[in-house]
């Protein structure tokens, strides 16, 4: 894709992210819509260039989501919900936390999608990582969204999905307009991995500790309603012990209680369970004897008949009258008007002759109020139902939770529910902070991981790179200096023999200038224009490298040294030989040459011809007189026959 195509098609996606966060400010204004539409503007002046918009825009999106990320962090003794809550009413009239505060997640990916804003290109910086981890909490939280409620916390709110798709087009643009500049960074991709590796692993922390934190809390829930439960069968099982004991106490007399008794024994027992509105002696006949306390209500209910007026009671109060059980209603319209059950229990005289039954009328409402007395009333909403009919209740209605514990009991034949629906207040509160630091804390681990191993590669990449620099600068050290030392050789020596030229004889003659004896012969191969002529040049440069390896082996051997002069010439300079050694040393050349199997085109052996000329003490050196003077043997020699050696005195 040509960078002009990518680049422009960034463009428009960050136009297109501003549009729909424009349209979601509009249709639903919330924190996520505003951070978005300053994100989308910030990320338009990215790619205009327009650096301090940008920074502006991206600093303005960092403190407007800061409160929310603090509102998340601080412990509840620091800053109470009630204060946070306080607070998003002030800043905005009737809005709770939740208008004012995205789901943590979206809350984190928008600030570390501005931070990588701010830090546009720097990869060292951590950009890419930030980049990285905003589209990883951002999926999160997608997931989470699309998975509401099965899988999902029991506090969680999704959020909305053109929020969150936004939120993905917009890093797209942000991944698309960058890419290029990072693509080259081979040292970033390692640092990059492993730190996004950390941030799945503290994500995948966090969703455990949060989803463990609210479980939590539904278990206060379930500890709450289970100890109601508790309490009421205690309840139950109580009132009914002591309306055993008030049934037995009439077996003492013949006759059946008079008011003023029954009054008497009943009074201890009402106040003991003050939801019993009416403890009654019911005749066999089920009329209503004796009624205690003597409200109106009570009063007026004297001498009425159970069968007629409540026949709803009927079967639990036949076979108590019948002395053959114990029988209890459910829970029915009481004929004082509230709803309640009623207990019935027989009662039998001295004679033990069945009299009657004991009838005890229990309130529920306020049996349930008695049990919710312990409860605080600002957490939440208890109450109990039976056929969708709410009996009691207790606690605060407002801003509900999320999630309602419902627990059936079993109340006589009858099955009751005890709900509890806590409050969004009261569960915030509540949350461990624990979750969203472990999450704060692994970002952040995640984050320095990056730096550290982005600089340990960029380091080691920039090393490997300093030391390639210097093997190849050694390397041209070291070319250099061969053809430092080839070109030292060739001004020095003879690039055809190998053997040194006339210059390093010169110098090599100077620095022996003053040896006596001091001999020098001039040496001239025979004829070597046939063998050019005859046997072609390369077979004549072969022959004068031969004469010329021969030529310097001898005369090393005998401290002295072998030139080539120029041509088929070589000269040589033999300190410490007088004129006779050096003849014979001269003469020894000549014979191996013609023993070395250099032959004419006719066979014969080549040849060489020598001018020898010396100098003793006190005779001084005058290399241009010694020349003369071994260049006129030399011609000599070869006047005279060639393959010869000539000798010349320097005083002729
Ligand atoms: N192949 C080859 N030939 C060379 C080189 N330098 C000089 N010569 C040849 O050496 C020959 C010298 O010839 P001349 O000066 O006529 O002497 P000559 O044939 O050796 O005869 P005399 O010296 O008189 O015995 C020439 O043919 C040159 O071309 C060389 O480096 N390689």
């Amino acid at each position: 894709m040509p960078p002009t195509f990518r680049s422009r098609f960034a463009l428009t996606l960050a136009i297109a992210v501003l549009m729909g966060a424009t349209t979601l400010l509009w249709v639903t204004p919330g924190m996520t819509a505003l951070a978005l539409w300053l994100l989308a503007l910030a990320q338009l002046a990215v790619m205009r260039g327009a650096w301090p918009v940008m920074c502006l825009l991206a600093a303005g999106t960092l403190g407007l989501l800061t409160p929310g990320i603090l509102s998340y962090l601080l412990p509840e003794a620091w800053v109470a919900t009630s204060t946070w809550q306080l607070l998003a009413e002030q800043v905005l009239p009737g809005a709770t936390i939740e208008t004012l505060r995205a789901p943590l997640l979206t809350t984190v990916a928008l600030q570390l999608n501005a931070l990588a804003l701010m830090l546009h290109l720097r990869a060292r910086l951590g950009a890419p990582l930030l980049m990285g981890a905003a589209a990883l909490l951002t999926s999160l939280q997608a997931m989470k969204s699309a998975l509401h409620p099965e899988l999902t916390p029991l506090l969680h709110y999704a959020t909305a999905w053109p929020g969150l798709l936004i939120h993905m087009a917009l890093l797209t643009a942000h991944v698309i307009y960058v890419y290029p500049y990072w693509r080259g960074k081979r040292y970033l991709s390692t640092a990059l991995w492993l730190a996004l590796g950390l941030v799945g692993l503290s994500l995948l922390l966090w969703q455990r500790l949060h989803v463990e934190a609210e479980r939590t809390l539904y278990k206060q829930a379930e500890t709450r309603v289970q100890s109601v439960t508790t309490q009421l069968n205690r309840e139950i099982t109580g009132h009914l012990d002591a309306m055993r004991r008030f049934a037995r106490i009439w077996e003492l007399q013949s006759e059946p209680p008079s008011y003023r008794q029954w009054a008497h024994q009943a009074r201890g027992y009402q106040r003991d369970f003050n939801y019993l509105i009416n403890i009654a002696f019911i005749t066999p006949d089920s009329g209503i004897r004796q009624v205690y306390p003597a409200t109106p209500a009570n009063l007026s209910l004297l001498g009425l008949r159970l069968f007629d007026v409540q026949p709803a009671g009927r079967s639990a109060l036949e076979p108590a009258l019948r002395g053959v059980r114990e029988g209890s209603t459910e829970i029915i319209e009481l004929l004082q008007g509230e709803r309640g059950m009623i207990y019935y229990l027989p009662v039998m005289n001295a004679q033990q002759a069945h009299i009657g039954a004991t009838a005890m009328a229990v309130s529920f409402p306020l049996l349930a109020k008695s049990l919710f007395e312990q409860l605080p009333d600002k957490e939440g909403l208890m109450q109990w139902h039976a056929d969708g009919q709410v009996l009691a209740q207790h606690g605060d209605a407002s801003r509900p939770g999320p999630w309602t514990y419902h627990h059936r009991v079993q109340l006589g034949d009858r099955a009751l529910t005890l709900s509890d629906q806590p409050r969004r207040d009261h569960l915030l509160s509540q949350l461990p902070r624990l979750p969203t630091i472990s999450l704060v804390l692994g970002l952040t681990f995640a984050y320095l991981v990056y730096l550290v191993i982005y600089s340990f590669k960029r380091l080691g990449y920039q090393h490997r790179a300093m030391q390639q620099n210097n093997t190849s600068l050694q390397q041209e050290i070291r070319t250099r200096s061969q053809l430092q030392r080839e070109i030292e050789w060739l001004a020095s020596h003879d690039e055809l023999t190998g053997i040194p030229n006339r210059r390093h004889f010169l110098d090599h003659v100077s620095m022996h200038r003053s040896k006596r004896p001091l001999s020098l012969a001039l040496f001239d191969i025979d004829h070597f224009k046939r063998v050019n002529d005859q046997l072609g040049h390369l077979v004549g440069d072969d022959y004068l490298s031969r004469m010329a390896l021969m030529g310097e082996a001898l005369m090393e051997q005998h401290g002295g040294i072998f030139a080539r002069y120029g041509g088929e010439e070589f000269v040589a300079l033999m300190p410490g030989l007088d004129m006779e050694a050096a003849r014979t040393l001269a003469d020894t050349l000549r014979l191996q040459i013609i023993h070395a199997c250099l032959p004419h085109a006719d066979g014969e052996p080549i040849t060489l011809s020598a001018g020898v000329v010396s100098v003793t003490d006190p005779q001084p050196f005058d290399m241009t007189r010694m020349m003369q003077t071994a260049d006129k043997a030399l011609y000599r020699a070869k006047r005279e026959g060639r393959n010869q050696v000539a000798t010349g005195s320097v005083d002729d």
